[in-house]
């Protein structure tokens, strides 16, 4: 376990905690209310600030319950928090649903932040690439929504 120094940036912000033993994602709060109108976007702040250790990477992702049940995402989705910034982490919420607005209140849990190792790499030109069974092949070469993988036959409701 990596200890990440960390600054509130507002004093009634709790320090980010997972939920449970084996929780990737550690929750994020808003600290401003805000309602998002269908298809409208805010960046979000949420009152820490850290020092991640070089060689990691904080990365916010959007939380499940909040995008099945309201349509809530983020737009950047996961964001990139670089080892080296020191400010305030902001989220840029977007809500998603066609119809009904989102509000959300100061002190609810509206991301999560998963921290990984990172590499960094080095980029190397040369003249050509070596060969593998996929190619160029990309953007939907295996086929798409017109070749399911069920057959219609078994599929009941
Ligand atoms: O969800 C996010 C994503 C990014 N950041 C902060 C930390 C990150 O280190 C910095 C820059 O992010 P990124 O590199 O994704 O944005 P950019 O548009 O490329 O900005 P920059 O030119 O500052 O790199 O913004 C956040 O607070 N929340
Ligand atoms: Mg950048």
């Amino acid at each position: 376990m990596c200890e990440i120094p960390l600054v509130r940036l507002d004093p009634d912000v709790p320090v980010p905690s997972y939920a449970h033993p084996g929780d990737a994602g550690a929750d994020l709060v808003t600290t401003v209310d805000v309602t998002l109108a269908p298809g409208e976007r805010e960046l979000v702040p949420t009152g820490v600030a850290l020092a991640l250790p070089d060689g990691f990477v904080g990365l916010v992702h959007p939380r499940s319950g909040l995008a099945a049940k309201h349509g809530l995402s983020i737009v950047n989705a996961p964001g990139t928090v670089d080892s080296g910034y020191r400010g305030e982490i902001k989220v840029c919420l977007i809500n998603l649903d066609p119809r009904e607005p989102i509000t959300l209140r100061r002190g609810d849990r509206i991301a999560q932040l998963v921290v990984q190792r990172v590499e960094r790499a080095r980029f190397v030109e040369v003249d050509s690439l070596s060969e593998t069974a996929r190619g160029e092949g990309g953007h939907g070469s295996t086929g798409g929504f017109a070749e399911p993988l069920i057959s219609a036959a078994r599929s009941t409701s």
